[in-house]
Formats: structure tokens, sequence, C-alpha cells
């Protein structure tokens, strides 16, 4: 089944081009779409609301096509936009109720669902007071809970951590896997940061300058290396040493050492280097790749396709954990 595809899809606007060629599929589950700012990931989600227009190519989302189905869409689909747009003297349940009925619920369902939303969305206590004096945090639980009232399909979330501190982020990214697994609505959620969209989704689309830079399964971003971690409760040195002469290539990150493995006899000298020096094993993990990794590595192949020096930049900026504007 496909949540949404696109095909060819361009936006020019007058100055820059937001979306160049893109030609993705998006299937049920958790989606992450990652890029810098200004890579074209609100355009695209516009566009598939059908709020915008594309200049050229054609989508589909929930099998509709945005050019002609935008208002059905947006029945089946929740949207949570990036920017702060709440009105700062209504309350949470004021809001979600108003929203519920603008698509469509009876006043009394609205209040019903609006209730069992925010609940879930952890806004239960505060629903009653003005939004204008909630936190970044609660604001963007309100975004969330507007989004999901008229219990949708899919809902697409526009940057839903933007601004918010560790622990909220921890928050939402955790709301966003629940909305995914426990409740069954397939997610389209944008992020600059790649380190918070390997935690939660199934699927990663990577964008820059408009255009597509990769779409696969986190699976197949993360697939496990061929390094092993070894870690012990004594200092590791001596070990180090060890495994050298024992033929294995090893090197240190602080107190844990990463052995490249040659077969299953890495794993053997490993073990018999540890009894050896009478030392005490706290793990012996296989090695799995970081998205940020991936894209580290990436930076080169990118270049040799002769794309400019921007995406490099994007990839290593974004390899450090975030591009800013
Ligand atoms: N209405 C508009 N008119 C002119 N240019 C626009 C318009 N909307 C977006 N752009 C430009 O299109 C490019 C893509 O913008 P877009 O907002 O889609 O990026 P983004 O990946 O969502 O980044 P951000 O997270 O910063 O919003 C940017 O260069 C932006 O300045």
């Amino acid at each position: 089944m496909t949540i949404l595809a696109t095909e060819g899809l361009t936006k020019r606007f007058p100055r820059v081009t937001a979306l160049d060629t893109l030609s993705v599929t998006v299937t049920p589950g958790v989606t992450g779409l990652v890029g810098a700012n200004g890579a074209g990931k609100s355009t695209l989600i516009k566009i598939l609301l059908g709020l915008l227009e594309p200049t050229a190519g054609t989508a589909q989302v929930l099998g509709l096509d945005v050019a002609t189905k935008g208002a059905e869409i947006r029945r089946s689909v929740g949207y949570m936009p990036e920017h702060d747009c709440l009105p700062p003297d209504l309350s949470a349940t004021e809001f979600v109720v108003h929203m519920a009925q603008m698509s469509g619920l009876p006043r009394t369902a609205a209040r019903e669902r609006a209730a069992d939303t925010l609940r879930h969305v952890g806004l239960y206590e505060e629903r009653y007071r003005p939004v204008g004096g909630y936190s970044t945090g609660m604001k963007q639980r309100v975004k969330l809970a507007q989004a999901l009232v008229h219990d949708p399909r899919v809902v697409f979330l526009d940057e839903p951590t933007n601004g918010l501190d560790p622990q909220g982020r921890d928050d939402m990214l955790r709301l966003i896997r629940r909305i995914g697994a426990e409740f069954g609505i397939s997610v389209l959620v944008t992020s600059h940061l790649l380190g918070e969209l390997e935690r939660v989704c199934d699927h990663l689309i990577v964008i820059d300058g408009g255009k597509l830079l990769r779409s696969s399964a986190i699976g197949e971003f993360t697939g496990v290396t061929q390094t092993v971690t070894v870690e012990v409760e004594e200092d590791s040195r001596p070990l180090a040493a060890r495994l050298g002469e024992l033929g294995e290539t090893v090197s240190a990150a602080g107190r844990l050492l990463m052995v490249k493995v040659r077969g299953p006899e890495t794993y053997d000298a490993v073990r018999d280097a540890v009894c050896d020096l009478d030392m005490s094993l706290i793990r012996l993990e296989q090695g799995r790749r970081r998205i940020e990794d991936v894209f580290r590595g990436s930076a080169a192949e990118i270049d040799e396709t002769g794309q400019a020096g921007r995406t490099h930049e994007t990839t290593s900026a974004a390899a450090s954990g975030g591009v800013t504007v």
C-alpha cells in the first residue's frame, strides 16, 4: 500500500528551485524527511496538502491527486505546521474542539475527541489554561493534538521537535513513535537532525536543495558494520596491545576498543586475550552504523557524482548533529 507518491515534482519560486524533479514513494509506518533548512521539506508538505501548486510533476496522497483533491486529502490527513500558529487567548480545549468541528465533527463528538487527544499528548491537566501562557513543549503538543483530533489516516509533522529542550525532544519523539505504533496512523515527520529521526522512523528520505539524496528503510542505513566493540573493567591498553600481537586491527575510543572483524577468529582472539590477561569483559558488541556515520561516509560519494559543494556541507553539518539557518 502506498501512502503517498511524487513523480518529477518540481516547485520553482522566482529566486529558488525549492523542489527539483523529486520522485519518492512513502509506505505505511513512520517516515522521516530530513534535510537542512531550506532543503524543501515544508514546500513538499504544502504541495502534498494541496495548499501550494507544483510547477511541474505530480503527487498523490492516499491515491488522491493533489492537483484536484486537496480538500479530500486534508480530511484524511492531519497537519502540524512548523511555525507557531496558536491563538494565545484560547485554551487548548477550546482550540482543539474548534479544529475538530472544522473537520466536520458535531460539537459533542468534537469535545470528546479533543479531551481524548489532549490526554494522549499529555496535556490533560493544563487544557483549560490559555495557550499564550504555555511553554514551547506544551504548544507543540497542542499543535500535535489538533493534527490528530479528526482521527486521520496519515499525519504530516513539520519539525515537531523545533525549539524543544532535550527532555521535550525525547517526549515528542516517544509520542511520534506511539502515533505510528499504537494508533496505526502513518506519519511523515520532518527534521534537520538526522540523529533524532534515526530513533523513531522506519524509513528515511533525505533531500538537499530540493533533490532526493536517498530514500531507504532505516535498517539499510544502519546495517551491521565489520567492527566489534570491546569494553573491559580494567585499563584496556594491555588488551589492545595483546590483540595487536594476535594480528587484530584495534583502535581505541575512550575506554572502548573497536576491533575490526576478520572473521569468527576475531571473537576467539578477544576471548583468549581477555582470559590471558585475567580481565573482566563488560561488553562485546557487533557495531551498527549510525545514520550520521553513513552521511559522513557518503559525502565523498556525493562529491564524486558532481553535486554542488553545498551538499557536502549539508551532510557534514547534519552529521555533526544539526544544520542551522
Ligand atoms: N513562498 C515562498 N516564496 C519564495 N521562496 C520560498 C517560499 N517558500 C519557500 N521558499 C524557498 O524555498 C526553499 C525551500 O523552503 P522550505 O521552507 O520548503 O525548506 P525547508 O526544508 O522546510 O526548511 P525550513 O525548515 O527552514 O522551513 C527555501 O530556499 C525557501 O526560501
